[in-house]
């Protein structure tokens, strides 16, 4: 039994508008350490507005939402969260490596005052060796395809060492060598009692590393439980039909995303 400090993310009645239009509309959504969450539902659900409120990068209209048992305007731990949002995004046209991006997951760890450390820099060679980036850690991420970028943003939240993973599809148009690596990524951070909350439009090789499945439809958690199997999924009267992702008119924020608006 975990006390409510533990408790990763409890939103109740998590509500969010845009311009009026309402997007969450009442969302309840307790999650405990050691869970696999994935959130799943059609384009436009709601899911990555969830997952945002959850982590107070956009603030809630309505209800509340608590990180570790703190409002997000409290919480100061924030080592404790490895958030992977849906594309890297390098801001100002100034060149990052690999590295330094990969490097930038261990500033919640870091004090002002300290210089970076010797267990930095073994986090960040061994985050980098864990999606077998060792070799191009010199290199611009610019210059990385999708899939390889994609796992940059996965070795800098694995660079942080958090409790929590939170990861925005994770999935989405990566090649199916990228799919099967943060596959066993995620199994072994399950195996070291790992929380992870990922939104997802098709699980594929994650399938079985996610130990809940909650439905998002229309603003509303329409299934909490069992992550649905597509074959049943589709035989159910009702079924929607989940399309790959498409083109992303807005990228996650790289750095400062703890503040960063929408
Ligand atoms: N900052 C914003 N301002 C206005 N509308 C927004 C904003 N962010 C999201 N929306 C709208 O909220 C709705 C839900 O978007 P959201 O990105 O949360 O859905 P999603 O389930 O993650 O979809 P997808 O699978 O396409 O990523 C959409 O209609 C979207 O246009």
């Amino acid at each position: 039994m975990y006390g409510m400090s533990e408790t990763a993310f409890a939103m109740t009645n998590g509500r969010v508008s845009f311009d009026g239009k309402p997007v969450l509309r009442g969302i309840d959504l307790t999650v405990c350490p050691g869970e696999v969450v994935a959130l799943l539902g059609a384009n436009g659900s709601g899911k990555s507005t969830l997952v945002r409120a959850l982590l107070g990068l956009t603030p809630l209209t309505g209800g509340k939402t608590l990180m570790y048992g703190s409002p997000p305007g409290r919480f100061r731990d924030w080592w404790r969260i490895g958030y992977v949002p849906q594309r890297l995004q390098v801001g100002g046209g100034v060149p990052a490596t690999v590295r330094e991006v990969v490097a930038s997951g261990r500033i919640a760890r870091q004090s002002r005052l300290r210089r970076t450390s010797a267990a930095d820099k073994a986090a960040v060679s061994s985050a980098l060796e864990a999606v077998r980036l060792a070799d191009r850690a010199g290199d611009p991420v610019q210059s990385l395809s999708g899939g390889q970028q994609q796992r940059v943003l996965i070795a800098r939240a694995l660079a942080g060492e958090p409790d929590t993973y939170v990861m925005d599809e994770p999935t989405a148009g990566v090649d199916a060598e990228t799919q099967q690596l943060l596959a066993d990524t995620l199994a072994d951070l399950v195996l070291g009692g790992k929380t992870v909350v990922l939104v997802a439009h098709e699980l594929g090789p994650l399938e079985p590393v996610i130990t809940r499945g909650v439905v998002i439809r229309e603003g509303r958690v329409a299934h909490d439980g069992r992550p649905p199997r597509p074959e049943g999924d589709c035989a159910r009267p009702g079924h929607e039909h989940q399309h790959p992702h498409a083109a992303e008119t807005t990228a996650g924020p790289l750095t400062g995303w703890q503040g960063e608006p929408r």
